[in-house]
This record gives C-alpha cells, sequence and structure tokens, in this order.
C-alpha cells in the first residue's frame, strides 16, 4: 500500500489556481498550512456525492449533456455557487442525477477515496443517501456491490478506511425513511462498512421526531444515530436530534450556541459535533465565518470535530478547513492536532484503531516541533 502524497488542494482551475485559493486565508501562516496537509486526519462529515470532484462531475455532467450541470470546470465554480440552503439543495440532486449505473458509483467512491488520501485522511465515516440513487433506477444490490467494492479497493491501495453513513433525505418523507431503514437493516443487503444511520436534507419543514420509529430499528441493528441538526433551524431541532432519535453526534448544531443549557448538555455528555465552517457560510446557514459560533462551542467544553461536508461544492477541502478552524480558534500545531485527535475520539472506529491514528498524529507533531 503506498502513501498518497499530500498535496496543496483539490485540483486546479484553468487560471492556475486552486479551487481553494479563494479561500486559503493568508493569515494563517503557511507553515500550518503545511502541518495541515500532512497531518494524519479522520472526517466523520462529508458526503458521497457531495464530494464528486470537479474532474468527476464534469466528466459525469460530458456523459449526460441533458444535464443542467456544466461540464466545463469554470463554469462549474460558478454553478456551485448558491443563493440560499433551497437553492443547495437543488444543485446537489442535479448532480445526483450525474449518478446512472453502478460503476458511476465506483468510479465516484474510490475517487473521493484518493481524494482523502491525498489530504492524509486515514478514516472517514462518509455519508450516502442509498435513496436517491435507488429510486433514480440503480440497483439495490449492485449499488451496495459497487460502494463496498470501491471501498475495499481504497484500504487496499491508499490505506484510507472508509466506513459508511446511511442518511434519510428528510424532505422526501417518510417513504424515504422506510426504504433507508430497510436498505440499511436488511442483512442480506446492509454493506459490511455500514456503521451510521443520518438524516440530511433540509430542516425547515421537516421536524425531526416523525423519524423516531425508523431510528429506533436501525440502532436495534446496531447502527450509531448522527442526524443533521441545527444547521438551518433554532436549538430545538437539535434537542428532538437528542432525545428522539438519540444523535450521539450532532452533523453541524450549529443553533445550539443560541443555548447555553443545550451546550452544556453536549458538553457533558461528550456530544460531538460536526463542525463544517465553509459549508455554513456557502449555504448561508451563517452569515460570516468571523460570525461563526465555533468558539462558543470550544469556550463550553463541547466536543469538536473539523469536517468539509460537501468539499468541491463548497470550493473548499478538509485540509483548508482545518486552516479556516485554526484562524477562527487561534491555534498552533498542538492545537491542531487536538482538533484531528476530537474526531478520532468521536468516530466509530474500534479502539485499536483509534489508538493507532491517534499515536500517529502524536508522532508527526512531535517531529514537527522538534528542534
Ligand atoms: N449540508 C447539508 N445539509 C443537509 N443535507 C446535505 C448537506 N450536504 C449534503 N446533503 C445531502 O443532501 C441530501 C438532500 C436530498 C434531499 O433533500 C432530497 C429531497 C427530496 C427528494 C430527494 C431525492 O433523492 O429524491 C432528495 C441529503 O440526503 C444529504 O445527505
Ligand atoms: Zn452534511
Amino acid at each position: 500500500m503506498t502513501r498518497v502524497p499530500p498535496h496543496s488542494g483539490p485540483g486546479r482551475r484553468s487560471r492556475g489556481g486552486t479551487l481553494t485559493d479563494h479561500l486559503v486565508d493568508a493569515r494563517v501562516p503557511r507553515d500550518l498550512h503545511a502541518f495541515i496537509a500532512s497531518l494524519p486526519k479522520a472526517e466523520l462529515h462529508v458526503h458521497h456525492v457531495g464530494s464528486a470532484s470537479p474532474r468527476i462531475v464534469s466528466e459525469l455532467a460530458a456523459r449526460h449533456p441533458d444535464s443542467k450541470v456544466p461540464s466545463d470546470p469554470e463554469a462549474l465554480a460558478d454553478y456551485f455557487t448558491f443563493t440560499d440552503f433551497a437553492h443547495f439543495i437543488d444543485v446537489y440532486l442535479s448532480v445526483v442525477d450525474l449518478i446512472r449505473t453502478p460503476e458511476d458509483v465506483r468510479l465516484l467512491t474510490y475517487e473521493v477515496a484518493r481524494d482523502m488520501a491525498r489530504q492524509q485522511v486515514r478514516y472517514a465515516e462518509l455519508t450516502i443517501t442509498p435513496f436517491s440513487s435507488t429510486r433514480r433506477g440503480i440497483d439495490e444490490r449492485a449499488f451496495m456491490d459497487a460502494i463496498e467494492d470501491a471501498r475495499k479497493a481504497a484500504e487496499a491501495e491508499f490505506g484510507t478506511v472508509l466506513r459508511w453513513c446511511f442518511d434519510i433525505p428528510g424532505e422526501a418523507g417518510l417513504e424515504s425513511a422506510e426504504e433507508t431503514t430497510r436498505l440499511a437493516t436488511d442483512d442480506r443487503l446492509r454493506p459490511e462498512g455500514l456503521v451510521s444511520f443520518g438524516l440530511g436534507g433540509p430542516e425547515v419543514g421537516v421536524p425531526r421526531p416523525q423519524f423516531r420509529p425508523y431510528f429506533d430499528r436501525a440502532i436495534a441493528a446496531g447502527l450509531r444515530s448522527v442526524p443533521h441538526a441545527g444547521e438551518t433551524t433554532g436549538p430545538q431541532t437539535v434537542w428532538d436530534a437528542l432525545v428522539d432519535l438519540r444523535a450521539e453526534r450532532i452533523g453541524h448544531g450549529t443553533s445550539s450556541a443560541q443555548d447555553p443549557e443545550l451546550l452544556a448538555h453536549l458538553a457533558e455528555h461528550r456530544i460531538a459535533l460536526e463542525v463544517c465552517p465553509t459549508s455554513n457560510i456557502a449555504t448561508r446557514a451563517v452569515p460570516t465565518l468571523d460570525e461563526h459560533p465555533i468558539n462558543e462551542f470550544v469556550r463550553a467544553g463541547v466536543l469538536v470535530t473539523i469536517n468539509s461536508d460537501d468539499p468541491p461544492m463548497f470550493g473548499t477541502d478538509l485540509n483548508n478547513e482545518y486552516a479556516v478552524a485554526a484562524r477562527l480558534l487561534d491555534l498552533d500545531e498542538r492545537g491542531l492536532a487536538d482538533l484531528a485527535k476530537n474526531a478520532v475520539e468521536a468516530s466509530f472506529l474500534d479502539e485499536d484503531g483509534k489508538a493507532r491514528i491517534r499515536n500517529e498524529i502524536d508522532t508527526y507533531t512531535a517531529a514537527w516541533l522538534a528542534p
């Protein structure tokens, strides 16, 4: 197995910069960017289709000219500019429509793993929405085989360990909840890599409690509960995710900062927030990075993890999200290493696997700081 060398960003724009140039913050010292690039990491909140690189999306758009997704990378960057969250979901679904065959699924999954390996991601829990693919005609058995084939190839070739989170696209209603639960709990179908069960899509008009019976079935089948909550709605949505869906982690949880009692509860019970800073700006969930509540989370003692959500769509990658966190939290190398270890702690990897990555992080950081 060969380690994929770190590289500076997710790809090169035709005008010579990288997709994240406009986000790489000059206020973060260059050597911190270098430290981050080779820092071993774990990622807990990142979406399958949302991670399709511009190259993959362009290639698939060229195969399907009937799609409204541009095949030109330059036009694609403009296409991935959103006026609000609903607009983001529309664009997201237009990319979902490009994934039409099991081979598309396998290619996408393998290439996402390659991009992660380039950023020294040792372990990732990738959120997949199987309902969105099976309802568009991809055979369920072929879908599972495609993601498992890519997962095993990526681990063998890149050393990146992938696990799956299957999530319900909440706005698609209880039909999608039933289908997602069936795919996640039927022993003849559920893939070996499946570890958790989530809930994504718009939160407005999609109350969490209605999904309790489905999360009960998923948890009874041994899956861990990790719904999105508090991304575009208030702290009550986070409370509902904790109480009704028995969430062990919260996707985003941005509005938790509005409720000191909720922050104290999250901290006391070590319920991690899967924070995705640039996502929150790109979807307009938070107006500007300087207004992001990540500092409130840290001050309250909440277990904060850093994630990229849908990196190419948001013109970022995981390394850049760590650089954003370094600036917002004023972190040095040790602070960044602690962030990386938070994600390891909050992951559903077994204890041996956690110890292995934690040791890698500590060894790397010590070597970096050695005089
Ligand atoms: N930041 C995010 N916050 C929330 N979700 C996010 C985020 N990023 C990515 N997602 C993904 O977007 C999907 C949305 C899919 C969806 O809403 C929908 C609605 C109606 C029909 C269908 C369909 O497939 O027929 C799908 C979710 O499954 C989720 O995994
Ligand atoms: Zn998400």
